[in-house]
């Protein structure tokens, strides 16, 4: 496979301008392409009963860590989604700041004394370490110092989910395209011993947070309050985009009761959904203010500024009112979704509507992110790194669903805030201290690495960092 999922479907989708879907076959399974805006918003948002889970099988039993809110399908998602949500709210991630910032001062240190010499880094790695960091302490409570010791057991682990050899991809294969083989050979997503380790080091923690009553404002505590009580104490007041998020998560009626194993599934899915998006999506950001230096400097002067009013900090507010910082975020997650395709399966039969095809149950349907994200009828010239694309009166010029980095209606990425925050907050951590530029490794263009499961380049991130 020499292209990513995306890229083969950008192809498909450059294919047929005309067309407001296509359909296509991949070893042997037939799936449909959606080029239509109005048609994904129909599939994602107003037909949402009938387009509600994704493609990866999940049992409970044989696979424990598979039954996590990603995974999950049907009633049992809905009713765990909804029961989760109140975890996510901006008031929530607030709270969680501190821990963030903390991991941020941890990283800046580390860069120190290279950003001295001058020195060229693979920025991708830098970032996942420090995502692997932020994610350990704001979900796990854990110290996982993957900075001072990258070879410490969590960024190992982190490595090996997403590292994209031929037995992970053999795997991950059989479970997508040969269900019935997996279960008999006893395959699951991540490898059996990756499971063992990641259910011991929850319950260990469990079991230590309840009996030594230790209380931290991270998604441990939240999930054992789902635990105890049956819900996460919802934030006082709940408004704007908080209030979206919570009136999206309709309860199902069913119950859920949060097993230890069903936690870990949890606290699993925010490890591995958490880090290596928001560290590509950073790293990629680097990249192209190397490449684009006045955009570096624009973005560093807004930092300066935002620390000189906050007493030479960055805080919560100041992170969120940087709205330079916001178009160079949304151009960079443009260019390079992390999610480059997204994808729902029929769930009952389906007429498309304006035309006669009917779909039926448990077709894929691909949302295809990097190719509406390139095409030029949405943002002219899209290889240019162009962060006024994401001005007020840009923004407004295009449709909505041109723009879907963390998809969209009732499964939107519930962690999305959160992956926000910390991908705005490292960025501007470094920024208020380094200055990068494109070294001798520094691949221009880069190329996608078609084994990765997220946008990743397949040569890292190299770049020059030097102290201010
Ligand atoms: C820059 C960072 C991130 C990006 C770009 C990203 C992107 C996405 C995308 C594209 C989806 C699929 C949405 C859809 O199908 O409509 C998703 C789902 C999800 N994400 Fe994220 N994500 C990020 C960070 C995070 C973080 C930090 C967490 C957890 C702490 C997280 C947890 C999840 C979960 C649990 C889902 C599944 C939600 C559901 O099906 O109900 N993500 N994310």
């Amino acid at each position: 496979m020499r292209q990513t999922e995306g890229e083969i479907l950008q192809d498909q989708y450059k294919q047929f301008p005309d067309e407001k879907f296509v359909g296509g076959y991949r070893m042997r399974q037939p799936y449909l392409l959606l080029r239509d805006l109005d048609l994904i918003k129909t599939v994602m948002v107003k037909d949402f009963d009938s387009f509600h889970d994704r493609r990866f099988p999940v049992d409970e039993k044989a696979m424990p860590l598979s039954a996590h809110v990603f995974n999950l399908k049907g009633r049992r998602w809905r009713a765990l989604r909804a029961k989760m949500t109140p975890a996510f709210t901006s008031g929530k991630t607030r709270l969680m700041f501190q821990l963030m910032s903390d991991c941020g001062h941890a990283l800046s240190r580390h860069l120190d004394a290279p950003a001295a010499r001058g020195d060229a880094m693979e920025m991708r790695e830098m970032l996942a370490q420090f995502a692997t960091d932020v994610i350990g302490s704001c979900a796990l409570g854990l110290q996982m110092h993957a900075m001072d010791d990258p070879d410490s057991e969590f960024r190992r682990v982190g490595r090996a989910v997403f590292e994209p050899t031929a037995a992970n991809m053999a795997r991950r294969l059989t479970l997508l395209f040969f269900p019935p083989l997996a279960r008999a050979l006893g395959l699951s997503f991540e490898g059996r011993r990756i499971t063992d380790f990641f259910t011991r080091a929850v319950r260990e923690m469990v079991r230590f947070r309840e009996e030594e009553g230790v209380q931290r404002h991270d998604f441990i505590d939240l999930l054992l309050q789902l635990k105890r009580h049956g819900s996460v104490q919802e934030d006082k007041e709940a408004a704007g985009e908080d209030a979206q998020l919570l009136a999206n998560a309709v309860h199902s009626g069913d119950d859920i009761q949060m097993t230890d194993n069903l936690l870990a599934a949890q606290v699993f899915v925010f490890f591995i959904a958490g880090f290596e998006t928001s560290s590509t999506a950073s790293s990629f950001a680097l990249y192209e203010m190397a490449l684009n230096p006045d955009v570096q400097e624009r973005l560093r002067d807004e930092v300066d500024e935002a620390m000189a009013d906050n007493g030479g900090h960055l805080t919560y507010d100041a992170i969120q009112n940087m709205r330079y910082l916001d178009m160079v975020w949304n151009e960079s997650l443009r260019k390079y979704p992390p999610g480059n395709n997204l994808v729902r399966v029929v769930t009952r039969d389906y007429k498309m509507p304006g035309s006669d095809v009917q779909l039926p149950k448990g077709l894929w349907v691909n949302i295809p992110v990097m190719a509406i994200h390139h095409d030029p009828k949405y943002y002219p010239d899209p290889q240019r790194f162009d962060p006024e694309r994401f001005s007020e009166e840009e923004k407004a010029k295009r449709p909505h669903y041109a723009f879907l980095p963390f998809g969209e209606g009732p499964r939107i990425c519930i962690g999305m805030r959160f992956g926000i925050l910390q991908g705005k907050l490292g960025l501007a951590m470094l920024l208020s201290k380094y200055r990068f530029s494109p070294c001798a490794r520094t691949k221009v263009p880069l190329r996608f690495d078609p084994k990765s499961l997220v946008t990743a380049s397949d040569d890292g991130i190299w770049l020059k960092i030097e102290a201010r």
